[in-house]
């Protein structure tokens, strides 16, 4: 602890974890083992610049990068094989960082240039998101769940990356749009927000305890036409009509790996095997609800994670059983515009991307856009 403590920790100096460490060793042992651990932690605190992880280097490049930025094995693995090692160890790398707060503006209530001017005089550190329209990064200020423009619906708390999905569906007012797991209603609210509170929403989630969260988010947004409901998305299909909806969004459950910044435990408790499950509950929940996407509507598939399996692949496999469905490349222009400039995009655009969390310091994420061509 007090070597983590030298190394990573800034708010301490070095004397006094040296010090807490050696006093604490007095109490716990004798006299030598309060010297040696004195003699460590002096010799660790003067050779910092030579205990980087860079510096650690293995036969094996896997174990390497596990090792280097404490991840599992079999998860660099994974990245590798999809990415190669290079990209895998900047997944690590940036699941180590600490997130910045992101804030996303209600367009009904003020508009993103306004509120950057307020947050501005109120002393808060902030500038527009590089990466979504509606997007504000945060880098210093208060607790904003407490300031009056959240409590009063003016702006949002969402990761930059999630503030695309609502964008890549692109509904328009009037719409009739499905959120089969919408809790805690992020991406329904934002639906709402882009639809001008006009056609409606349904927002459903398997969790009862779940829709309070999505109903306290639309009150405090004051949204009205978002519906909250409850029920396993794979029953959607027997409560709605066919083909009755414009927009059908399903943001599934995953196995999350894009947030790793903000659960960093997920690395030690999921397990290869869970990632194989879930693929198998997201295309049970794709299957389910495809039909009630009405002919020349959209469907909108996406995760907070890096894995082919959970995104391309599963993406290929139902394509491959529905050919009334179509990856579909009309997102945003301004969108498209911003992942060309940096590279994300080249050449012909398919209608998938995946985000890394090193590509803008945002959560890890897939978001397919498909079209019902029949
Ligand atoms: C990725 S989160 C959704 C986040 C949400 N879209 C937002 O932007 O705030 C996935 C959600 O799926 C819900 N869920 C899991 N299995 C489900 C199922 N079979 N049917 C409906 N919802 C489910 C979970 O309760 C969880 O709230």
């Amino acid at each position: 602890m007090s070597a983590y403590q030298l190394l990573y920790l800034d708010r301490i100096p070095p004397h006094a974890a040296v010090n807490e460490a050696v006093s604490i060793a007095k109490r716990r042992g004798h006299a030598g083992i309060s010297g040696m651990v004195n003699g460590v932690l002096r010799s660790m605190d003067r050779g910092r610049s030579e205990l980087t992880p860079s510096r650690i280097k293995l036969d094996d490049p896997i174990a390497t990068i596990a090792l280097r930025h404490s991840y599992p094995e079999w998860l660099v693995r994974r990245w590798a094989d999809a990415y190669g090692y290079e990209v895998a160890e900047s997944i690590c790398e940036a699941g180590n960082r600490s997130p910045h707060a992101s804030i996303r503006v209600n367009p009904l209530q003020g508009s993103r240039e306004e509120l950057l001017a307020e947050l501005g005089e109120a002393g808060l550190e902030a500038k527009p998101s590089a990466l979504a329209p509606a997007g504000i990064v945060v880098e210093s200020g208060g607790h904003l769940a407490d300031m009056a423009g959240f409590l009063s619906g003016r702006w949002s708390l969402q990761d930059e990356s999630s503030m695309l999905v609502a964008e890549v569906v692109n509904p328009s007012a009037g719409m009739k749009v499905l959120d089969c797991c919408a809790a805690p209603g992020g991406k329904s609210a934002h639906l709402a927000e882009l639809m001008e509170g006009k056609g409606k929403i349904w927002a459903n989630d398997l969790h009862v305890h779940k829709r309070e969260l999505i109903v306290q988010q639309t009150e405090r947004l004051k949204l009205r036409n978002v519906e909250a409901i409850t029920g396993d998305a794979s029953t959607l299909g027997e409560r709605f009509a066919p083909e009755s909806m414009d927009a059908v969004l399903l943001d599934a459950p995953c196995s999350g790996f894009g947030v790793i910044r903000r659960k960093p435990e997920i690395k030690w408790t999921k397990t290869e095997g869970d990632i194989a499950e879930i693929c198998a509950v997201q295309r049970k929940l794709l299957e389910s609800v495809c039909g009630l996407v009405k002919p020349g509507g959209t469907l909108v598939y996406s995760t907070c994670t890096m894995e082919r399996a959970e995104n391309e692949e599963q993406v290929a496999a139902f394509l491959k059983d529905h050919a009334e469905f179509q990856l579909d490349p009309e997102w945003p222009e301004e969108l498209l515009a911003t992942f060309r400039e940096a590279g994300l995009i080249e050449g012909s655009f398919e209608g998938q991307l995946q985000l890394l969390p090193q590509h803008y310091g945002s959560d890890g994420f897939f978001i397919a856009r498909m079209s019902r061509v029949r």
